[in-house]
């Protein structure tokens, strides 16, 4: 390398030549003459001096700031040609008129900075040039060390080799002496310290050189392995890519492989872990066509269901119900046809479900048994009048006192009983025979086989006797007639025999088909000829069943027990009902716990005609509801949640409907009074009369509605229910509990206790009538006839009367008449006996009537003087 002086550093690097010699001073080297060799050893000196100092700065500069920046701003006018024709607009003068204005802001900015910071930074600068300058030329000494000496050791181990082979060649030419030259030559070597000096060199350089390369061998490995997993990932990601892009092709969407491939690349950006996640999202596909569905629909089914079923939004479904003109909300249930026409009109394909599918296919042959059929003792019913004796009679049946344990002697609800005659068993349905047990009476009347219809002889025909004629006579049920009370010295079974012959029921012995046995139920006298006659009866009837087939039956009653849960009083009609059987019963469900006879007994087993208490089902089903063996509890369950299910859109539908009416009724009539009801009573049977009764004293005025029903105590929450919706709360042989009562108080909530239902029904209709409207009639007071029509300048005309008829006053209304024709309507001007004003004139007396605004009186027309009277109504 050739020498260089300070001088030339300088010039190479472009650094001041004083700054350069100030940094040697700092470093530590005496340079007084620039022209001076500049050693290297002086260069690595000075590197290290600077890379120690490079970056520090003088404590003195940190103070103060270092710079300041001003900013000026400067606002001017610019005055523009107006676009297009400005020259022309100019030469007729009128610039300024049509010339724009800009105006235009300057802002300017200008730094100081300190002296001496300027300073540093330029002796910063050179000092990293100088830096750079001198980092070059340290390696470059160093490399030109490094190659001299690979260079040297190059030469040497030519050297070596050439020596080897001459001294080879010599050794060839004689071998004798070869060895002992070449121990000399190995001697000479060993012997000379330049050379051992050299050797060792050479070896050192060749072991880095054989480290270095092994170094970068191994690196190159590590480096090889990276990329081919790098490069075998890739592939892997876009093998899947090809792969998505194939399934999708081959369902037919061109579109696809492209999203395919786009997923591909997004998965090779995500890595491994994307492209495994992208593997698992879905994808959307908008349908190329209309879907068309397979619709299920049943009898009745809510919008918002309906709208589910066809993947529709509610609201769509609703517009188009709209278009339709069928305004409902989503939670209205509409019927099967509207449903069909509205998925049709929608694009899909509907498909009628009947109610009765999952009905037949859980129940199987159940509806119709097959079998064997066996005689069954006959079910009969006793109906008739009030206190004509029903229970007085049945009590004398079976020897039980039923009728001294009931509140105010009358039997409340429907009670079964199987007793024992001369002519075999006989199954009793105590039905009661007041009105408000038509409903329940009607469903006796469906089980029953015969009916037992009780007249008092001393009493005759009654309306429920009448009822009772009609309700055996829609079910097909044949009658005999208890001609009761016998006893008494009143009695009269002749008449009975009449009125009931007058209602088409025609005694045998007149030649008729109906059994007519005088009866005393309190004596005893006649009712085992009563029975017999039931027992004739029913011989004829050939009744029949099937015992071996799987048990059905209907509920006679139920009722919630405390202990026992719900109760349930059935009626077997076909089969043998044992404990543990699985049964379904309307809306409700449940295995048999146990069995009990009409006297609290437990059974095993009750076959055909046979009245049993079940216990075990989940709720309380409703009299009347049919009771079905089925085969498991999970179809049991299926069936019960299906026909809950039913019941409950159905009563949406009611209760739509009932709002719908209320609204319609209440915009006709806006005077409408409401008597919300909340009832609560001991059994099933009776809550369901009473509502009916109450809900019965509904008119056109006052309307009855029972918010809830049911069965047990009074609680709390039926007192809030009835808070809420203002309703009156009767309790029907139950109470209020201590919570409920003391709700009740708090919040002046009235409770209304019954134990028999005519009290309930005649309290509520002497409260009602209270809130009838008075009624406004009119009643004609008097009647006057014209006899002289004149003329007075003072009072106008005149009319010359004879009171024919009542009175007439002078502050009542009048009409005027006209061949019975009122031709005015309006008061009287005046009223007078010849010259006086009086207040009133008497039938057969003459006076003068002056008819106010009315000039028209004839004689020969009539003058009716009539009141308005308020009359306070009942129902
Ligand atoms: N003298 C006489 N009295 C009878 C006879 N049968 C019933 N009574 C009386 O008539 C009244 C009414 O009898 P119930 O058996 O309660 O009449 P019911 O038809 O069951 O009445 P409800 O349960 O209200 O429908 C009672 O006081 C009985 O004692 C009878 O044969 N002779």
């Amino acid at each position: 390398m050739a020498q260089s002086t300070v001088r030339d550093f300088a010039e190479q690097t472009g650094v001041p030549l004083d700054r350069l010699m100030i940094q040697l001073r700092e470093a530590g080297l005496s340079c007084e003459d620039p022209d001076a060799e500049f050693a290297e050893s002086d260069k690595s000196a000075l590197l290290d001096h600077i890379r120690s100092t490079h970056g520090r700065k003088d404590e003195a500069d940190e103070e103060g700031p270092s710079q300041i920046t001003l900013k000026r701003r400067s606002h001017s006018q610019l005055r523009m040609p107006s676009a297009g024709g400005g020259e022309r607009r100019s030469a007729r003068g009128s610039r300024a008129a049509t010339g724009r204005t800009v105006n235009v802001e300057v802002r300017k900015k200008r730094t100081y900075v300190k002296r001496s910071v300027v300073e540093a930074e330029a002796a910063e600068q050179d000092a990293q040039v100088l830096e750079r300058a001198l980092q070059r030329d340290v390696k470059a000494a160093e490399e030109a060390r490094r190659q001299a000496a690979e260079a040297e050791a190059q030469r040497q181990r030519q050297e070596a080799e050439e020596a080897a082979a001459r001294e080879a060649e010599a050794a060839a030419a004689e071998p004798s002496g070869a060895e002992s030259v070449a121990e000399e030559a190995a001697s000479e070597g060993a012997a000379t310290p330049e050379a051992e000096a050299e050797a060792q060199t050479v070896a050192d350089i060749e072991a880095e050189q054989q480290k270095a390369d092994s170094e970068a061998a191994r690196k190159k490995e590590i480096e090889d392995e990276k990329e081919r997993k790098r490069l075998e990932a890739e592939a892997k990601r876009e093998r899947e890519a090809e792969e998505r892009a194939a399934r999708k092709a081959s369902r037919g969407k061109g579109k696809a492989r492209k999203k395919a491939g786009a997923g591909g690349r997004q998965a090779r950006r995500r890595g491994a872990a994307g492209a495994a996640s992208s593997a698992l999202q879905q994808e959307f596909e908008k349908p190329t066509a209309p879907v068309v569905r397979d619709v299920q629909v049943p009898e009745t089914i809510t919008v918002g269901e309906l709208a589910q079923r066809m993947s529709v939004k509610a609201a769509d479904l609703i517009k188009e119900m709209m278009k339709q003109g069928v305004m409902a909300t989503i939670n209205q249930a509409i019927d099967q046809d509207t449903a069909v026409l509205l998925v049709e009109e929608m694009g899909h394909r509907p498909h009628i479900v009947r109610e009765d599918d999952l009905e037949e296919a859980v129940l199987g042959q159940a509806a119709e048994p097959i079998g064997e059929e066996v005689a069954r003792s006959p079910v009969v019913t006793i109906m008739g009048h009030v206190d004509h004796g029903k229970t007085t009679l049945l009590d004398f049946i079976r020897r039980a006192k039923v009728a001294s344990g009931e509140a105010g002697g009358i039997t409340q609800h429907i009670g079964a009983y199987r007793v024992n005659t001369e002519g075999g068993d006989l199954t009793f349905l105590d039905t009661p025979g007041h009105e408000a047990f038509t409903a329940m009476r009607a469903r006796g009347a469906q089980v029953t086989d015969v009916v037992i219809l009780v007249v008092a002889a001393d009493d005759g025909v009654m309306p429920q006797t009448e009822e009772a004629v009609k309700h055996a006579r829609a079910a097909g049920v044949p009658i005999v007639v208890a001609v009761n009370k016998i006893d008494r010295e009143d009695a009269d079974p002749d008449r009975v025999k009449n009125e009931l012959a007058a209602r088409e029921v025609i005694p045998e012995e007149w030649g008729g088909d109906t059994q007519f046995i005088p009866c005393s139920a309190l004596t005893g006298q006649g009712v085992e000829a009563l029975l017999e006659a039931v027992a004739l009866q029913s011989e004829l009837l050939e009744l029949k069943a099937v015992r071996d087939c799987p048990a059905s039956g209907i509920v006679v009653e139920s009722s919630l027990d405390r202990g026992r849960g719900p109760v349930a009083t059935i009626l077997v009609q076909n089969g043998v009902l044992q404990q543990g059987d699985m049964i379904i019963s309307g809306t409700e469900y449940g295995r048999v716990r146990a069995l009990l006879d009409e006297r609290g007994e437990r059974v095993k087993t009750a076959g055909p005609s046979t009245p049993v208490v079940v216990l075990g089902l989940s709720g309380l089903p409703e009299a009347g509801d049919e009771v079905l063996v089925v085969e498991d509890e999970r179809k049991a369950r299926e069936l019960a949640d299906h026909r809950r299910e039913k019941s409950r859109d159905k009563r949406l539908q009611a209760q739509k409907a009932a709002r719908m009416d209320e609204l319609f009724s209440q915009m006709q009539d806006q005077e409408v009074k409401t008597v919300n009801l909340v009832i609560k009573g001991d059994v099933q049977g009776s809550v369901e009369a009473l509502t009916q009764s109450l809900t019965n004293l509904s008119n056109e005025e006052v309307r009855i509605t029972p918010v809830a029903t049911g069965v047990g105590a009074i609680n709390e929450s039926d007192v809030n229910l009835a808070l809420a919706s203002e309703a009156l709360l009767i309790g029907f042989n139950v109470r209020a509990d201590a919570k409920a009562r003391r709700l009740a108080q708090e919040n002046e909530v009235e409770l209304h206790y019954y134990s028999i239902i005519y009290d309930a029904i005649d309290q509520l209709r002497s409260a009602i009538s209270g809130m009838l409207e008075p009624e406004t009639q009119e009643q004609i007071i008097g009647t006057a006839e014209v006899r002289d029509v004149f003329r007075s300048s003072q009072l106008g005309q005149i009319a010359g009367c004879l009171v024919v008829d009542g009175v007439v006053r002078r502050r009542n209304p009048i009409r005027v008449l006209r061949d019975n024709v009122v031709v005015f309507e309006g008061d009287l001007e005046s009223l007078r006996r010849f010259k006086d004003d009086v207040n009133e004139v008497q039938s057969g007396t003459e006076c003068g009537i002056g008819v106010r605004n009315y000039n028209d009186v004839r004689v020969g027309d009539q003058i009716e003087c009539y009141e308005r009277v308020t009359i306070e109504r009942s129902l």
